[in-house]
């Protein structure tokens, strides 16, 4: 592994995927279609990886977003400063989460924990001016925490599970445990006439039920495949690709996986991401349905709550296997 010069960012080169080469194997749930609850498992149990499409969420919501994430990004980098550093909340530069991850990428934290959600640790959200990005940002959050409870309503449906409900109430509670991201990966100088990538954003699992990303037209996205390649995902800036996260993993007794996946940041193009983390409420307990559960099947995993195996997942670094110390 090479590491670029900088001691301060020491964020790590990865071989660069071959122009064009997208993987097509990526599944894609079309929500209007019949089937697409099956569909939906299926790529669960594949994948914990796939793209909806015909989800009805207009374009302009995604846009909107995206040109006030944009605006927020292109300011001098002092005014970016006053709303972090994340503790774990604000903005962020090069470095990821509280123990030494770094990437090639900006962004901004929101903890989504009243719903509309109040932005007092954000100094540039509170000014009058920035009423445009607030509206922007409750309006793409009430529709993406809508699709994740309609998506997690099928896998539901799909699994005989009853009611319902089992999986989407936790992400639609008022006590919720919601995060929402912007990622900017700018165009990276150092690549230039180099043929190498730089780690936008190191390989991990997210922790939470479900997170749902939307990205502009900029590839860098990469899952990890079940016999652990790596391949990347073709962009797709109309759809969103949703991620199967830890505790859904637990709560389907790892019939579904969660998805190892990173961001490669590009020399030429800036990426810009947007991602739903749905959580449950902290004290909710994670363990599988007992509807899921065949005669004389073990839960693979200790009992615990949300609030414990957020704890711990702050404790650790992003490549590691924050479940390892849950599993029995
Ligand atoms: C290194 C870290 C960053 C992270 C918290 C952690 O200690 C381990 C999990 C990381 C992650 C991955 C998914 C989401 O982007 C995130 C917000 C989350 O809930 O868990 C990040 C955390 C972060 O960036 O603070
Ligand atoms: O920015 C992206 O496209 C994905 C980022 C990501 O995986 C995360 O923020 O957890
Ligand atoms: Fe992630």
């Amino acid at each position: 592994m090479v590491v670029v010069a900088n001691p301060l960012d020491q964020i790590s080169l990865v071989r660069p995927p071959k122009p064009g080469a997208y993987f097509s194997g990526v599944p894609v749930i079309n929500l209007g279609e019949p089937g697409s609850a099956a569909a939906i498992v299926k790529a669960c149990q594949d994948f914990g990886f796939f793209k909806v499409i015909n989800h009805g969420i207009p374009i302009d919501l995604m846009v909107d977003l995206e040109k006030e994430a944009v605006k927020f990004f292109s300011l001098p980098q002092v005014e970016k400063e006053r709303s972090g550093p994340p503790n774990p909340f604000g903005y962020g530069n090069k470095r990821i989460g509280p123990n030494g991850d770094v990437g090639w990428v900006e962004y901004l934290l929101f903890g989504v924990t009243s719903k509309p959600f109040s932005y007092t640790s954000m100094a540039f959200l509170r000014e009058p001016s920035a009423s445009s990005f607030r509206s922007a940002l409750n309006e793409y959050i009430s529709a993406v925490r809508k699709l994740a409870s309609e998506v997690l309503e099928l896998m539901a449906e799909e699994l005989k599970i009853e009611p319902r409900n089992a999986f989407s109430k936790l992400v639609i509670d008022e006590k919720s445990d919601e995060i929402f991201r912007l990622n900017h990966y700018p165009p990276c100088p150092l690549l230039q006439g180099l043929s190498c990538s730089l780690t936008g954003f190191g390989e991990h699992t997210d922790p939470q039920i479900i997170s749902i990303l939307r990205s502009n037209d900029t590839q860098g996205l990469q899952i990890a495949l079940r016999d652990g390649s790596w391949v990347s995902v073709p962009p797709d800036q109309e759809s969103f690709f949703i991620n199967v996260g830890d505790s859904l993993q637990v709560m389907t007794n790892g019939r579904f996986k969660s998805v190892k996946h990173r961001v490669l940041a590009n020399g030429m193009k800036s990426r810009v991401s947007m991602i739903y983390f749905g959580g449950p409420p902290q004290t909710e307990k994670i363990a599988p349905l007992t509807q899921l559960m065949g005669e004389g099947e073990q839960s693979l995993y200790r009992e615990f709550t949300w609030g414990e195996y957020k704890k711990a997942a702050y404790k650790s670094r992003l490549a590691d296997n924050r479940l390892g110390q849950f599993e029995k």
